[in-house]
């Protein structure tokens, strides 16, 4: 089987510059046992005394209709109307009411992002190149973003050209006093790099393997709760990996998470129906989790009783 190295890289040849199947395709065996561990968890009902739940969240000082998030993707291809593909995620984004992520793109790309009125956490990469990293951050901070981070785990190899390097908790700890925003940590995929990140300052982390940046990952969902416990009170969790539906989502929320993002199932939606069709997927997608909630006696997102999901086997 074809498997990208640690320097995994969306884009290895302009041409790919389209849905990137191609790569989805070859990223080792984590995806599927991402998916097969989302099998396994299976959700239990509470149906006495069940009350409409409430999906809406207040992230970062501001109010959002679901907690179902953009994941911050890359170099997606226009659209045939000529909408730049980020352009149109961030569009999707503002009609679905939800937070917008936005992933490797140039200063240009978030500037456009940003003109969409998109609430929008911009993820750098770890360039070994800091006064780039430092210079894309407090671009992002001048231009409005909600909050700011880097995807920690694309630290090797290069991306693009862009030869990539491991952050040092004393470099985490710098930036998330520089950034000026709040700071997120994306690719936290063990309880010692979340406690790290604790006391490095950042107010939040993503739990991912960044759709198979190794092969053999734990699935997130799998270390959320002892992720959650270690430092839950202390910072936002966000969750990523496999979520392509409401119930997969309710699975991460139940476990642990503060919101989650969807990243590859945007991208078909959005290609075949733009950002219209991407709020309509993103709200049946939060139709579907609040279904889960109701049946759960889960009155909002912040009361969901852990205990009523179980692992099998
Ligand atoms: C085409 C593409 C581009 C991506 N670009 C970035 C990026 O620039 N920065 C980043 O942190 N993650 C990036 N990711 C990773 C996603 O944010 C996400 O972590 C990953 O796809 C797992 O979520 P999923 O299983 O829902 O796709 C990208 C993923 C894809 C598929």
């Amino acid at each position: 089987m074809l498997v990208p190295s640690v320097s995994l890289c969306y884009i290895e040849e302009k041409e790919r510059r389209v849905l990137f199947m191609e790569q989805i395709t070859v990223s080792g065996d984590s995806n599927r046992i991402t998916g097969e561990y989302f099998e396994q968890i299976a959700i239990e009902l509470r149906q006495l005394d069940c009350v409409p739940p409430d999906t809406s969240m207040e992230l970062f000082g501001k109010h959002f209709e679901t907690p179902v998030m953009m994941s911050p993707l890359s170099h997606l291809k226009p659209l045939e109307s000529g909408v730049p593909g980020m352009t149109a995620m961030a569009m999707g984004a503002v009609l679905s009411g939800s937070v917008m992520w936005a992933g490797m793109g140039d200063e240009a790309e978030l500037e456009d992002i940003l003109s969409t009125g998109a609430e929008t956490i911009k993820i750098i990469k770890p360039y070994a190149d800091r006064d780039l990293l430092y210079r894309r951050m407090s671009h992002a901070k001048d231009s409005g973003a909600l909050a700011v981070g880097v995807d920690i785990d694309h630290a090797f190899g290069d991306c693009l050209g862009y030869p990539m390097k491991p952050l040092s908790f004393g470099e985490l700890a710098e930036l998330t006093r520089a950034a000026g925003l709040p700071f997120v940590v994306k690719g936290v995929l063990s309880i010692q790099d979340a406690e790290k990140c604790v006391q490095a300052g950042a107010a939040g982390i993503v739990v991912s393997h960044h759709h198979g940046i190794i092969r053999s990952a734990v699935p997130p969902l799998f270390l959320l709760p002892s992720i959650k416990k270690a430092v839950g009170r202390e910072l936002k969790i966000f969750v990523d990996c496999g979520i392509d539906n409401g119930l997969n989502a309710f699975k991460a929320l139940a476990l642990g998470a503060d919101a989650i993002s969807l990243g590859r199932a945007v991208m078909p939606v959005l290609n075949e129906s733009g950002p219209e069709g991407l709020s309509r997927y993103v709200k049946s997608v939060t139709d579907e989790l609040k279904q889960a909630m109701y049946r759960t006696a889960s009155p909002d997102l912040n009361h969901i009783d852990p205990s009523v999901v179980h692992i099998l086997n």
